[in-house]
């Protein structure tokens, strides 16, 4: 049970610590921005009382003009930021201020470098919100009571950044939270009208509550507009002013890659302001990562993180969404049934979209930018998304014979496709180096047709949603018999057609020889330098995600490969001079046995494999 005073002394987490520590070094030339954070918490405070007193109107203890305050004392060398949001109970700010609790904390403590410039980077992706108070504080004072509770129970939060901090119960008049902070001696310029307003300014103008500041001669002004930017006409909008109010509702520290901010008017009525940020956050492959928007009603703050309004292959998308058209007191659950919400989410889909389609065309670098960062969750939206499947589909890019970054798209294949040409060419494989040296691609070297390489996991799902692209099919360099169709010329089919008989004994006895561990055994004219390798079946998964699968656990129905032979390759006419000798068996399995491992498969005995290799190297020395 807690008594009115009871202070304690807690230590803060280990890695709040670390973060701390950092972060006043890595920010320090930037320092202003604290009080963007600092009002950024303040504004999101009384957010969340306007949305609780939706339900409770008493929350607002007959003062439901919400204003941000800041006032200074040039003697004390204090800094004052007030509230009349929320609030925190202890235990709230135990668990809020007292930790850095956020998913992909780990994660981001072990990309650190030590580097302090790369590392500055990273903390303000981050996140630094109420911390960086200390940047310029050498002790922050925190007093807050939540909205609802008895005078009684205010809390004392006091720390100096260091290892610990005390908390302590007190009484508090007041609703809502005051910080104050006791300045070190050097950064004391911001204890002064001018500087205040300017920084306020620049940073928090688009904050919807007002900012009052009390001026040196005690008077008070209001120091931002106070109105919701997204309701102001685009035209009075600057992209700085666009810029920070991303960064309010991302907790983004860097400006976003592009926004797009629509009023849609008719039988439904909101605003979109959507933005794509530069950088992928860390916890984007974590399950419980924040996904969504923020949703507000004619004004009114909601939600934060409404997924229903924004797909799974959109989750890094941030902004908000303004309707008219929902009651105020909405819920999740009412969202998820929502006809108008289906409605909005399709057409933030179409808007995001058209951004990309448009940095794609006219701003190849962003584009770029943006594919290294989320190309892998967009590729997602093939499988998720069938009704913008194409569009989608338009938007990937990949790496390919003529390209070693993920840079072609399926428009600028087709625009290089060879004439007679009718099928666009990609092999999968675990990695850029694998996928480069395999043997499949050795006759479109030749003929140099390009052949897209697709290393990323979620690949193989992708080709198997699409199909195709443009009426051109996908065809797995990898899978099938090579039917390069009238890319080959008569007098070619012919001559491989009279090798396959010339052939034919060989092939049989090879497959005699292995057995079960190939469905077949042909002669192919893919090859130029190898002597052998593996393709599946068309209607079979293929080596590449048979190993996917496997590797997740996942029971895989056995497909047995197809072995094929180079003709004209010196080892394959020195197995065909050995038929019928002691060591064709130890042959046929070495040209199996390496062609598996050059397709990133496993040996099942690979002391085997290095025992025939051994036996065949001495016998020809
Ligand atoms: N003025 C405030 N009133 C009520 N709660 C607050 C206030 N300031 C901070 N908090 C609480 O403390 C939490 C932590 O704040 P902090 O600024 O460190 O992180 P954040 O705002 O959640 O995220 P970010 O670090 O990305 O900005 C907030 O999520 C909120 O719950």
């Amino acid at each position: 049970m807690t008594t009115a005073s009871q202070t304690e002394t807690l230590g803060f987490q280990t890695e709040t610590q670390q973060i701390l520590k950092l972060m006043i070094h890595s920010l320090y030339s930037n320092k202003e921005i604290f009080l963007r954070e600092l009002i950024s918490n303040a504004s999101d405070a009384a957010d969340k009382l306007r949305f609780e007193s939706l339900s409770d109107s008493a929350l607002y203890e007959n003062d439901s003009e919400l204003k941000i305050h800041i006032s200074y004392d040039k003697d004390a060398k204090t800094l004052t930021l007030r509230d009349n949001g929320i609030g925190m109970n202890r235990e709230e700010v135990i668990r809020n201020i007292g930790t850095i609790a956020k998913s992909g904390t780990k994660e981001f403590m072990q990309s650190l470098t030590g580097d302090q410039a790369k590392d500055a980077n990273l903390i303000g992706q981050f996140g630094v919100g109420f911390y960086s108070a200390f940047i310029v504080a050498d002790k922050v004072t925190l007093t807050t009571r939540r909205a609802g509770l008895g005078k009684e129970h205010g809390v004392r939060w006091e720390s100096a950044g260091e290892g610990d901090y005390t908390i302590a119960n007190v009484e508090c008049e007041q609703r809502g939270t005051e910080i104050t902070l006791h300045l070190r001696d050097d950064e004391t310029s911001f204890l002064n009208d001018w500087q205040l307003r300017t920084v306020v300014k620049k940073y928090s103008d688009h904050i919807t509550l007002p900012i009052v500041l009390t001026k040196e001669d005690g008077t008070e002004e209001t120091i931002n507009q106070a109105s919701a930017l997204w309701t102001r006409p685009k035209s009075e909008i600057t992209q700085e002013q666009y810029d920070e109010f991303y960064k309010h509702v991302a907790h983004d520290f860097e400006p976003p890659l592009a926004h797009v901010h629509a009023r849609v008017e008719g039988k439904q009525e909101y605003t979109q302001l959507l933005y794509i940020p530069q950088r992928a956050p860390f916890d984007m492959w974590d399950r419980e990562a924040r996904h969504g928007i923020k949703l507000y009603v004619r004004r009114v703050f909601i939600m934060d993180d409404a997924e229903q309004l924004m797909p799974n292959y959109m989750r890094f998308i941030r902004g908000i969404i303004d309707t008219a058209d929902l009651p105020l007191n909405v819920s999740r659950e009412i969202l998820q049934h929502s006809k108008d919400i289906d409605n909005i989410r399709a057409a933030n889909v179409k808007k995001i979209l058209g951004v990309l389609d448009d940095l794609a065309a006219n701003q190849a670098e962003k584009y770029t930018k943006f594919w290294g960062e989320f190309g892998n969750v967009m590729k997602e939206g093939v499988i998720e998304d069938t009704n913008n499947r194409d569009r989608i589909a338009a938007l990937l890019r990949f790496a390919s014979t003529t390209s070693d970054t993920q840079a072609v798209s399926f428009n600028d294949y087709i625009a290089r496709m060879k004439e007679g040409q009718d099928k666009i060419y990609f092999i999968t494989a675990d990695n850029l180096a694998a996928a480069k040296s395999s043997p499949h691609l050795e006759i479109f070297r030749k003929k140099d047709i390009e052949v897209l390489l697709l290393t990323d996991r979620i690949d193989e799902w992708v080709i198997s949603n699409l199909q195709e692209f443009a009426g051109k099919s996908l065809q797995s360099v990898a899978k099938g018999g090579l039917d390069l169709g009238t890319l080959e010329d008569e007098t070619e089919k012919q001559s491989q057609a009279e090798e396959a008989d010339a052939f034919r004994e060989l092939t049989d006895q090879v497959k005699a020889t292995l057995g079960e561990r190939v469905k077949e055994v042909r002669i192919t004219h893919r090859l130029t330098d190898s002597p052998a390798c593996l393709v599946s079946d068309t209607n079979e998964i293929g080596g590449n995600m048979e190993r996917i699968l496997k590797s997740a656990g996942q029971a895989v129905p056995t497909s047995k490969p197809i072995l094929e032979l180079n003709p004209t390759h010196p080892i394959v006419l020195k197995v065909k001079a050995e038929m019928g000798k002691d060591k064709f068996a130890d042959w046929s399995n070495l040209l199996f046995d390496q062609a598996m491992l050059a397709e990133g498969g496993q040996l099942e005995n690979p002391a085997g494999f290095v025992q025939r290799l051994n036996g065949l190297i001495l016998a020809l020395s």
